[in-house]
This record gives structure tokens, sequence and C-alpha cells, in this order.
């Protein structure tokens, strides 16, 4: 049986004070740097990533950001650079207005969340995000197409630095909006003890190969 699969049958998950005792003691912890520190590994690309240029999928088919079984969601496709990099296009839709037909922040910041979080596919690790941080540089309209490009910058421990930029009117235009962040690196258990179990067994049952590589095979 599979680690992911004795995970799921096992499972001891969390009490509530666990949880929210968890959660006080990380409130407490100064804030991580978004620069990674010196000494940090260079982030090294597995041998098994998808070729630059091929699309890496989705990772879930009802993530907002990459699924696209999420009508209103970003449907946001990634493809693969050279070394630790991502470049993916998002289209703002009426449904991601927040003035009247300009993109919500919130939105643009789970575009490069999304973008981000496709580098560690490359890494062939599983990681949340931790910090992000975004500069909203220009307004983007509804209509436009946001130009994604991210890159991991170092590797500490669990901790994976990288940044991102979204331009507008092309792949070398205007830098609208930009993004560093700090993801960390979880085991499965991070999403069978915290997820909802439909949703869990679902994500198990998913026929696509490709998505279910992505959620498991990084787990031997
Ligand atoms: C069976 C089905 C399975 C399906 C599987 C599907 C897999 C699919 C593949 C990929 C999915 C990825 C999803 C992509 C979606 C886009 C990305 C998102 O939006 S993710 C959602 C938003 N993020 C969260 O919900 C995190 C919530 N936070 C937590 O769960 C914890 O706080 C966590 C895991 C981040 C850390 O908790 P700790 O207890 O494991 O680790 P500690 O010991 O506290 O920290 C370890 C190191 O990380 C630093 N760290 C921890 N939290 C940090 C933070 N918030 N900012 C900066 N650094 C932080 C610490 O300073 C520490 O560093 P030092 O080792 O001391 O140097």
């Amino acid at each position: 049986m599979a680690a992911w699969c004795q995970a799921w049958h096992g499972r001891d998950r969390p009490s509530d004070s666990a949880v929210r005792s968890a959660h006080v003691s990380a409130a407490e912890r100064p804030r991580t740097s978004m620069t990674p520190p010196p000494g940090a590994a260079i982030p090294a690309r597995h041998p098994d990533a998808p070729a630059p240029g091929e699309t890496l999928g989705a990772h879930y088919e009802q993530c907002f950001g990459c699924g696209a079984g999420q009508p209103y969601g970003l449907q946001l496709e990634a493809r693969a650079g050279e070394g630790v990099t991502v470049s993916a296009e998002f289209t703002v839709k009426e449904a991601h207005q927040g003035a009247p037909g300009l993109a919500h922040g919130g939105v643009l910041t789970t575009a490069l969340d999304e973008t981000l979080g496709s580098l560690n596919w490359l890494m062939h690790v599983i990681a949340v995000t931790g910090r992000l941080e975004t500069d909203f540089v220009r307004p983007v309209p509804v209509g436009t197409t946001l130009h994604l490009d991210a890159r991991a910058t170092g590797r500490e421990g669990r901790k994976i630095y990288c940044s991102g930029t979204g331009r507008i009117g092309g792949p070398d235009g205007e830098v609208a909006v930009r993004a560093d962040a700090v993801f960390i690196e979880v085991k499965v258990e991070h999403f069978i003890n915290n997820g909802r179990e439909e949703e869990i067994k679902a994500a198990m049952a998913d026929p696509d190969q490709v998505r279910r590589a992505r959620a498991f095979e990084v787990n031997p």
C-alpha cells in the first residue's frame, strides 16, 4: 500500500485544541524575511520535471487557481521554463472584479500564488504558501491577459523562497503585479489530516494520472 494511502487509513485528525495551540505558536513567530538567507541552497530542478515549454496541468481539479472544475476560478495553466521557473497566462473575467471593470487585488494575488506554487512541482516537492507579499503596481482591467512568470530563488530546510511578476500588454509588457513568497514543504498528511473527507476521497479517486502523480508520487 502506498504511503499516502496508509496515512489516509490510519489518519489521526488533530483535535481542535491541537489546531488552536499550533496556530498560536505560529502566530507568535517573527515574520520570515522574503529574501533567501546567506547560505540558502540554489533550488534544483528534479530530473523528472516537465521539460521547458511543457504545461504542468492542474494539481487538483477543484483548485480555484488551476482547476478546470471551477467555473469562476482562474483556470491558470502554467508551463515549465528553464531551471526552476514557470510562466502562465490568466485572463481577467467579469467574475474577478473588485472595482468596476478592474481585477480584484485578491484575485491577482491568487494568480501569483498559484504560479509561484507550481514551481514546487519542478522540484517534486509538495509545499503550501507560508507567506506571500504582493505589490500592486498598475490596475488590471477585465479582459486583460496577465502574463505571469515565477522563479525559485532559494531553499533552506523546508522553506522555499520564490518571486514572480504579472505583466500586461504582452510577455514583455509593463509589470502590473509582483510578489515574493515563502512556501513551506509539507507531507501529504498535511492535506489528509486537515482537509474534508469528501474532497480527499474524490482527489484520491481522480482518474487523471498527471494530477494524481503531482499530488502523490512526490511523497513516496
Ligand atoms: C489525499 C489528498 C491529498 C491531495 C494532495 C494535493 C497536493 C497537491 C500539491 C500541491 C498543493 C499545494 C496547494 C497549492 C495552492 C496554492 C498555494 C496555497 O495557497 S496553499 C494554501 C495556503 N497556505 C496554507 O494553508 C498554509 C497554512 N499553514 C500551515 O499549515 C502551517 O503554518 C505550515 C505548514 C506552513 C507550517 O507549519 P509547521 O508546523 O509544519 O512548520 P513550522 O515548524 O511552524 O515551520 C517550519 C519552517 O517554516 C517556517 N515558516 C512556517 N510558517 C511560516 C510562515 N507563515 N511564513 C514564513 N515562514 C514560515 C518556520 O519559521 C520554520 O522555519 P525554520 O525551520 O525555523 O527555519
